[in-house]
Protein backbone atom coordinates (compact mmCIF):
# COMPACT_ATOMS: atom_id res chain seq x y z
CA UNK A 1 0.00 0.00 0.00
CA UNK A 2 1.54 3.48 -0.96
CA UNK A 3 1.82 6.07 1.96
CA UNK A 4 -1.15 8.63 2.92
CA UNK A 5 0.34 11.58 0.62
CA UNK A 6 0.62 9.26 -2.06
CA UNK A 7 -3.20 7.88 -1.46
CA UNK A 8 -4.40 11.48 -0.94
CA UNK A 9 -3.52 12.62 -4.74
CA UNK A 10 -5.10 9.57 -5.86
CA UNK A 11 -8.53 10.53 -4.07
CA UNK A 12 -7.93 14.10 -5.75
CA UNK A 13 -7.61 13.00 -8.92
CA UNK A 14 -10.65 10.64 -9.32
CA UNK A 15 -12.76 13.56 -7.81
CA UNK A 16 -11.30 15.65 -10.72
CA UNK A 17 -12.59 12.41 -12.78
CA UNK A 18 -15.82 11.97 -10.77
CA UNK A 19 -16.78 15.95 -11.20
CA UNK A 20 -15.94 15.60 -14.89
CA UNK A 21 -17.89 13.06 -15.29
CA UNK A 22 -20.88 14.29 -13.53
CA UNK A 23 -20.84 17.25 -15.35
CA UNK A 24 -20.74 15.23 -18.34
CA UNK A 25 -24.24 13.73 -17.39
CA UNK A 26 -25.77 16.75 -16.71
CA UNK A 27 -24.87 17.99 -19.83
CA UNK A 28 -26.86 14.93 -21.23
CA UNK A 29 -29.62 15.16 -18.32
CA UNK A 30 -29.73 18.90 -20.17
CA UNK A 31 -30.10 17.25 -23.55
CA UNK A 32 -32.77 14.68 -22.91
CA UNK A 33 -34.96 17.80 -21.12
CA UNK A 34 -34.51 19.65 -24.29
CA UNK A 35 -35.47 16.35 -26.68
CA UNK A 36 -38.09 15.63 -24.00
CA UNK A 37 -40.02 19.48 -24.37
CA UNK A 38 -39.10 19.32 -27.98
CA UNK A 39 -41.13 15.55 -28.23
CA UNK A 40 -44.21 17.15 -26.82
CA UNK A 41 -44.09 20.32 -27.82
CA UNK A 42 -44.68 18.46 -31.40
CA UNK A 43 -46.95 16.07 -30.26
CA UNK A 44 -49.34 17.98 -27.93
CA UNK A 45 -48.41 21.86 -28.23
CA UNK A 46 -46.69 24.38 -25.96
CA UNK A 47 -48.43 24.58 -23.35
CA UNK A 48 -47.87 20.82 -22.92
CA UNK A 49 -44.44 21.38 -23.59
CA UNK A 50 -44.36 23.98 -20.49
CA UNK A 51 -46.28 21.35 -18.48
CA UNK A 52 -44.00 18.63 -19.43
CA UNK A 53 -42.76 15.66 -16.52
CA UNK A 54 -39.38 15.43 -16.10
CA UNK A 55 -39.49 13.18 -13.32
CA UNK A 56 -39.57 9.80 -14.78
CA UNK A 57 -40.02 6.85 -12.01
CA UNK A 58 -39.92 3.86 -14.17
CA UNK A 59 -35.96 5.16 -15.84
CA UNK A 60 -35.00 5.67 -12.70
CA UNK A 61 -36.22 2.58 -11.16
CA UNK A 62 -34.33 0.97 -14.13
CA UNK A 63 -31.39 2.85 -12.97
CA UNK A 64 -31.35 1.80 -9.80
CA UNK A 65 -31.34 -2.06 -10.87
CA UNK A 66 -28.80 -1.53 -13.62
CA UNK A 67 -26.75 -0.21 -10.30
CA UNK A 68 -27.49 -2.70 -7.80
CA UNK A 69 -26.23 -5.47 -10.51
CA UNK A 70 -22.92 -3.81 -11.50
CA UNK A 71 -22.06 -2.88 -7.99
CA UNK A 72 -19.70 -5.09 -6.67
CA UNK A 73 -18.47 -2.80 -3.69
CA UNK A 74 -16.95 -2.14 -1.47
CA UNK A 75 -19.75 0.57 -1.46
CA UNK A 76 -23.06 -0.82 -0.04
CA UNK A 77 -25.64 -0.89 -2.24
CA UNK A 78 -27.67 1.75 0.24
CA UNK A 79 -24.61 4.40 -0.02
CA UNK A 80 -24.44 3.94 -3.99
CA UNK A 81 -28.29 4.32 -4.01
CA UNK A 82 -28.14 7.11 -1.88
CA UNK A 83 -25.39 9.21 -4.36
CA UNK A 84 -27.23 8.07 -7.20
CA UNK A 85 -30.88 9.74 -5.43
CA UNK A 86 -28.49 12.79 -5.21
CA UNK A 87 -27.02 13.07 -8.94
CA UNK A 88 -30.62 12.21 -10.38
CA UNK A 89 -32.46 14.71 -7.81
CA UNK A 90 -29.81 17.54 -9.63
CA UNK A 91 -30.07 16.10 -12.82
CA UNK A 92 -34.45 16.91 -12.74
CA UNK A 93 -33.71 20.32 -11.41
CA UNK A 94 -31.92 20.73 -14.08
CA UNK A 95 -34.12 20.33 -16.45
CA UNK A 96 -36.96 22.16 -14.57
CA UNK A 97 -37.65 23.81 -11.62
CA UNK A 98 -39.43 21.11 -9.81
CA UNK A 99 -41.03 21.21 -6.23
CA UNK A 100 -42.71 18.57 -4.18
CA UNK A 101 -45.79 19.66 -2.07
CA UNK A 102 -45.65 17.37 1.04
CA UNK A 103 -47.86 16.90 4.23
CA UNK A 104 -45.64 19.54 7.06
CA UNK A 105 -44.42 20.95 8.75
CA UNK A 106 -40.87 19.63 7.95
CA UNK A 107 -40.30 16.56 10.23
CA UNK A 108 -43.13 14.79 9.29
CA UNK A 109 -42.91 11.43 7.57
CA UNK A 110 -44.17 12.63 4.70
CA UNK A 111 -41.23 15.09 4.69
CA UNK A 112 -38.76 11.97 4.63
CA UNK A 113 -40.53 10.10 1.84
CA UNK A 114 -40.01 12.85 -0.33
CA UNK A 115 -36.51 13.13 0.71
CA UNK A 116 -36.11 9.49 -0.26
CA UNK A 117 -37.59 10.10 -3.62
CA UNK A 118 -36.28 13.24 -4.77
CA UNK A 119 -33.60 14.12 -3.02
CA UNK A 120 -32.21 17.71 -1.92
CA UNK A 121 -32.05 19.80 -5.39
CA UNK A 122 -36.09 19.99 -5.78
CA UNK A 123 -38.22 22.69 -3.84
CA UNK A 124 -40.31 21.33 -0.54
CA UNK A 125 -43.40 23.24 -0.27
CA UNK A 126 -45.09 21.53 3.25
CA UNK A 127 -48.91 22.10 3.42
CA UNK A 128 -50.95 22.46 6.29
CA UNK A 129 -53.01 18.97 5.69
CA UNK A 130 -53.69 15.98 2.87
CA UNK A 131 -55.71 17.48 1.07
CA UNK A 132 -53.67 20.82 0.60
CA UNK A 133 -51.50 18.42 -0.88
CA UNK A 134 -53.87 17.57 -3.84
CA UNK A 135 -54.63 21.30 -4.24
CA UNK A 136 -51.28 22.28 -4.71
CA UNK A 137 -50.52 19.69 -7.83
CA UNK A 138 -54.20 20.48 -9.16
CA UNK A 139 -53.45 24.25 -9.18
CA UNK A 140 -50.31 23.81 -10.40
CA UNK A 141 -48.75 25.72 -7.18
CA UNK A 142 -46.36 22.56 -6.98
CA UNK A 143 -44.98 20.16 -9.48
CA UNK A 144 -45.68 16.29 -7.61
CA UNK A 145 -47.11 15.81 -4.16
CA UNK A 146 -46.49 13.18 -2.29
CA UNK A 147 -49.03 11.61 0.17
CA UNK A 148 -49.81 8.13 2.50
CA UNK A 149 -51.73 5.51 0.86
CA UNK A 150 -51.52 3.04 3.27
CA UNK A 151 -49.97 1.89 6.55
CA UNK A 152 -48.90 -2.08 6.91
CA UNK A 153 -50.18 -2.18 10.60
CA UNK A 154 -53.03 0.52 10.38
CA UNK A 155 -54.22 0.39 7.25
CA UNK A 156 -55.10 2.75 4.49
CA UNK A 157 -55.30 6.50 4.79
CA UNK A 158 -58.94 7.54 4.47
CA UNK A 159 -58.22 10.99 3.78
CA UNK A 160 -55.84 10.39 0.59
CA UNK A 161 -58.88 7.45 -0.24
CA UNK A 162 -61.52 10.23 0.05
CA UNK A 163 -59.62 12.78 -2.02
CA UNK A 164 -59.05 10.54 -4.55
CA UNK A 165 -62.89 10.58 -5.32
CA UNK A 166 -63.09 13.84 -6.58
CA UNK A 167 -59.66 14.58 -7.34
CA UNK A 168 -57.56 14.96 -11.42
CA UNK A 169 -54.11 14.41 -9.91
CA UNK A 170 -52.86 11.16 -11.31
CA UNK A 171 -50.12 8.56 -9.46
CA UNK A 172 -46.73 8.66 -11.21
CA UNK A 173 -44.98 6.47 -8.79
CA UNK A 174 -44.72 5.06 -5.37
CA UNK A 175 -42.46 4.80 -2.20
CA UNK A 176 -42.15 2.44 0.88
CA UNK A 177 -40.97 4.17 4.32
CA UNK A 178 -40.02 2.59 7.46
CA UNK A 179 -41.85 4.14 10.42
CA UNK A 180 -40.73 4.02 13.88
CA UNK A 181 -43.08 6.22 16.16
CA UNK A 182 -41.77 7.85 19.37
CA UNK A 183 -43.44 9.57 22.32
CA UNK A 184 -41.58 13.40 22.48
CA UNK A 185 -42.28 15.41 25.57
CA UNK A 186 -41.00 17.86 27.70
CA UNK A 187 -42.51 16.05 30.63
CA UNK A 188 -42.04 12.67 32.37
CA UNK A 189 -44.29 10.01 31.42
CA UNK A 190 -45.99 10.34 34.43
CA UNK A 191 -46.77 13.51 34.21
CA UNK A 192 -48.31 13.51 30.12
CA UNK A 193 -52.05 13.86 30.11
CA UNK A 194 -52.58 14.46 26.82
CA UNK A 195 -50.83 12.66 23.05
CA UNK A 196 -51.38 14.31 20.00
CA UNK A 197 -50.47 12.85 16.67
CA UNK A 198 -51.71 12.04 12.97
CA UNK A 199 -54.83 9.53 13.48
CA UNK A 200 -51.97 7.11 11.73
CA UNK A 201 -49.46 7.91 14.57
CA UNK A 202 -52.03 7.21 17.24
CA UNK A 203 -53.77 3.99 15.67
CA UNK A 204 -50.39 2.34 15.03
CA UNK A 205 -48.88 3.18 18.47
CA UNK A 206 -52.93 2.48 20.43
CA UNK A 207 -51.85 -0.79 22.15
CA UNK A 208 -48.88 0.91 23.17
CA UNK A 209 -50.70 3.83 24.77
CA UNK A 210 -53.01 1.63 26.59
CA UNK A 211 -50.30 0.00 28.33
CA UNK A 212 -48.23 2.94 29.07
CA UNK A 213 -50.78 5.87 29.09
CA UNK A 214 -54.49 4.46 29.38
CA UNK A 215 -55.38 8.06 31.01
CA UNK A 216 -53.94 10.26 28.93
CA UNK A 217 -56.36 12.39 26.27
CA UNK A 218 -55.34 11.04 22.36
CA UNK A 219 -56.07 14.33 20.18
CA UNK A 220 -55.88 13.86 16.48
CA UNK A 221 -54.21 16.42 14.56
CA UNK A 222 -53.14 17.08 11.07
CA UNK A 223 -49.52 15.70 11.06
CA UNK A 224 -46.87 14.23 13.22
CA UNK A 225 -44.84 17.53 13.07
CA UNK A 226 -47.65 19.40 13.86
CA UNK A 227 -48.43 17.53 17.04
CA UNK A 228 -44.81 17.95 18.16
CA UNK A 229 -45.21 21.33 17.45
CA UNK A 230 -48.48 21.93 19.57
CA UNK A 231 -46.74 19.38 22.54
CA UNK A 232 -43.37 22.15 22.40
CA UNK A 233 -45.77 24.73 23.59
CA UNK A 234 -47.48 22.63 26.60
CA UNK A 235 -46.41 20.81 29.82
CA UNK A 236 -47.78 17.95 30.60
CA UNK A 237 -48.16 17.12 26.73
CA UNK A 238 -46.61 14.83 24.34
CA UNK A 239 -46.28 13.61 20.63
CA UNK A 240 -46.71 10.72 18.46
CA UNK A 241 -44.08 11.34 15.70
CA UNK A 242 -40.72 10.46 13.93
CA UNK A 243 -37.20 11.09 16.04
CA UNK A 244 -36.22 13.47 13.80
CA UNK A 245 -38.97 16.08 15.53
CA UNK A 246 -37.09 16.20 18.77
CA UNK A 247 -34.41 18.26 17.17
CA UNK A 248 -36.91 20.56 15.35
CA UNK A 249 -39.12 20.78 17.73
CA UNK A 250 -36.65 20.77 20.95
CA UNK A 251 -38.67 17.69 22.70
CA UNK A 252 -37.17 15.02 24.58
CA UNK A 253 -37.36 11.66 23.07
CA UNK A 254 -39.85 9.72 26.31
CA UNK A 255 -39.68 6.14 24.27
CA UNK A 256 -39.33 5.57 20.82
CA UNK A 257 -40.51 2.22 18.57
CA UNK A 258 -44.12 2.57 20.09
CA UNK A 259 -45.78 1.47 17.21
CA UNK A 260 -47.15 -2.20 16.99
CA UNK A 261 -47.19 -4.43 14.08
CA UNK A 262 -43.90 -5.73 12.52
CA UNK A 263 -41.64 -3.79 9.97
CA UNK A 264 -44.49 -0.70 10.44
CA UNK A 265 -43.91 0.51 7.06
CA UNK A 266 -46.09 3.25 5.18
CA UNK A 267 -46.61 3.58 1.65
CA UNK A 268 -46.65 6.74 0.00
CA UNK A 269 -47.92 7.98 -3.43
CA UNK A 270 -46.49 10.34 -5.90
CA UNK A 271 -48.91 12.31 -8.18
CA UNK A 272 -48.84 14.56 -10.99
CA UNK A 273 -50.87 16.28 -12.85
CA UNK A 274 -50.62 13.73 -15.64
CA UNK A 275 -49.55 9.99 -15.52
CA UNK A 276 -47.22 9.52 -18.53
CA UNK A 277 -44.40 7.63 -17.91
CA UNK A 278 -43.62 4.22 -19.62
CA UNK A 279 -44.50 0.79 -18.73
CA UNK A 280 -41.79 -0.97 -17.01
CA UNK A 281 -43.13 -4.89 -17.44
CA UNK A 282 -43.46 -4.53 -12.97
CA UNK A 283 -46.21 -1.85 -12.92
CA UNK A 284 -49.12 -1.54 -10.76
CA UNK A 285 -52.53 0.33 -11.76
CA UNK A 286 -54.93 2.10 -9.32
CA UNK A 287 -58.79 2.45 -10.60
CA UNK A 288 -61.28 4.16 -9.11
CA UNK A 289 -65.38 3.04 -10.30
CA UNK A 290 -68.47 2.87 -8.83
CA UNK A 291 -70.75 -0.24 -8.92
CA UNK A 292 -74.63 0.18 -10.71
CA UNK A 293 -76.40 -1.30 -7.92
CA UNK A 294 -79.62 -2.04 -9.67
CA UNK A 295 -77.51 -5.12 -11.09
CA UNK A 296 -77.13 -8.00 -8.72
CA UNK A 297 -73.76 -9.30 -8.32
CA UNK A 298 -72.01 -6.18 -10.34
CA UNK A 299 -69.50 -5.75 -8.19
CA UNK A 300 -69.11 -9.89 -8.03
CA UNK A 301 -68.87 -9.56 -12.30
CA UNK A 302 -66.45 -6.29 -12.08
CA UNK A 303 -63.97 -8.25 -10.00
CA UNK A 304 -64.06 -11.12 -12.33
CA UNK A 305 -63.12 -8.68 -15.07
CA UNK A 306 -59.43 -8.35 -13.55
CA UNK A 307 -59.26 -12.58 -13.11
CA UNK A 308 -60.37 -12.95 -16.57
CA UNK A 309 -57.71 -10.71 -18.45
CA UNK A 310 -55.17 -12.30 -15.78
CA UNK A 311 -54.09 -9.14 -13.64
CA UNK A 312 -53.76 -9.73 -9.86
CA UNK A 313 -55.43 -7.72 -7.45
CA UNK A 314 -53.65 -5.88 -4.56
CA UNK A 315 -55.79 -3.68 -2.82
CA UNK A 316 -59.29 -3.12 -2.24
CA UNK A 317 -60.85 -0.05 -0.65
CA UNK A 318 -64.33 1.15 -0.22
CA UNK A 319 -65.62 4.58 0.46
CA UNK A 320 -68.36 6.49 0.99
CA UNK A 321 -69.22 7.88 -2.19
CA UNK A 322 -70.71 11.23 -0.75
CA UNK A 323 -73.66 11.42 -2.57
CA UNK A 324 -76.16 9.46 -0.81
CA UNK A 325 -76.06 7.41 2.11
CA UNK A 326 -74.79 3.62 1.68
CA UNK A 327 -72.97 4.10 -2.04
CA UNK A 328 -69.71 3.35 -2.35
CA UNK A 329 -66.56 4.29 -4.61
CA UNK A 330 -64.23 1.20 -4.80
CA UNK A 331 -60.89 1.43 -5.61
CA UNK A 332 -58.62 -1.48 -7.07
CA UNK A 333 -55.45 -1.64 -6.79
CA UNK A 334 -54.12 -4.20 -9.59
CA UNK A 335 -51.26 -5.42 -11.96
CA UNK A 336 -50.49 -3.44 -15.35
CA UNK A 337 -50.13 -0.61 -16.84
CA UNK A 338 -52.57 2.01 -18.17
CA UNK A 339 -50.78 1.84 -21.57
CA UNK A 340 -50.55 -2.11 -21.80
CA UNK A 341 -53.09 -4.08 -23.76
CA UNK A 342 -54.76 -5.92 -20.93
CA UNK A 343 -56.40 -2.91 -18.80
CA UNK A 344 -57.75 -0.65 -21.30
CA UNK A 345 -59.71 -3.54 -22.21
CA UNK A 346 -60.77 -3.97 -18.40
CA UNK A 347 -62.07 -0.72 -18.43
CA UNK A 348 -64.11 -1.19 -21.09
CA UNK A 349 -66.03 -4.45 -20.21
CA UNK A 350 -65.89 -3.35 -16.24
CA UNK A 351 -68.17 -0.57 -17.81
CA UNK A 352 -71.11 -3.08 -18.65
CA UNK A 353 -71.35 -3.47 -14.70
CA UNK A 354 -70.30 0.26 -13.12
CA UNK A 355 -71.33 3.44 -13.21
CA UNK A 356 -67.77 5.39 -13.58
CA UNK A 357 -64.62 4.03 -14.49
CA UNK A 358 -61.25 5.73 -14.27
CA UNK A 359 -57.62 5.22 -13.88
CA UNK A 360 -56.21 6.73 -11.46
CA UNK A 361 -52.25 6.22 -12.81
CA UNK A 362 -50.23 3.37 -13.47
CA UNK A 363 -46.89 2.97 -11.94
CA UNK A 364 -44.06 0.72 -11.43
CA UNK A 365 -43.84 -2.05 -8.70
CA UNK A 366 -41.51 -0.98 -5.95
CA UNK A 367 -42.11 -3.25 -3.57
CA UNK A 368 -39.39 -5.43 -3.07
CA UNK A 369 -39.65 -9.43 -3.01
CA UNK A 370 -39.22 -9.72 0.72
CA UNK A 371 -42.02 -7.43 1.58
CA UNK A 372 -44.25 -9.36 -1.46
CA UNK A 373 -44.00 -12.57 0.33
C1 LIG B 1 -32.57 12.02 -17.52
C2 LIG B 1 -33.88 11.83 -17.41
O1 LIG B 1 -34.74 12.55 -16.54
C3 LIG B 1 -34.81 12.32 -15.13
C4 LIG B 1 -33.47 12.11 -14.58
C5 LIG B 1 -32.88 10.87 -14.63
C6 LIG B 1 -31.38 10.70 -14.51
O2 LIG B 1 -30.73 11.65 -14.09
O3 LIG B 1 -30.87 9.64 -14.87
C7 LIG B 1 -33.69 9.75 -14.86
C8 LIG B 1 -35.03 9.86 -15.05
C9 LIG B 1 -35.75 11.14 -14.91
O4 LIG B 1 -36.35 11.21 -13.64
C10 LIG B 1 -34.55 10.81 -18.25
O5 LIG B 1 -35.78 10.87 -18.44
O6 LIG B 1 -33.84 9.89 -18.77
Amino acid sequence: MSDLPTLRKKIDSLDTTLVNLLNERARVSLDIGTTKRLDEEAKNGEKAAEDLHVYMPGREKQIYEKLERMNHGPLKHESLNAIFREIMSASIALQKDVSVAYLGPPGTFSHQAVYRRFGDSVVYVPQKQITDVFEAVEKGRATYGIVPYENSTFGSVVETLDYFIKSTVKVRAETYLTVHQCLLSNSPLDKISKVYSHPQGLGQSQEWLSAHLPEARRIAVKSTAQAAEMAALETGAAAICSEICSELYGLDIVARDIEHGVANTTRFLIIGSSSDDQATGNDHSLLRFTVDHRQPGALCDGLKVFKDYGLNLFKIDSRPSGLRPWHYVFFIECSGHASGDKLPSVVKDLNQYCLDVEILGSFPNERTASETC
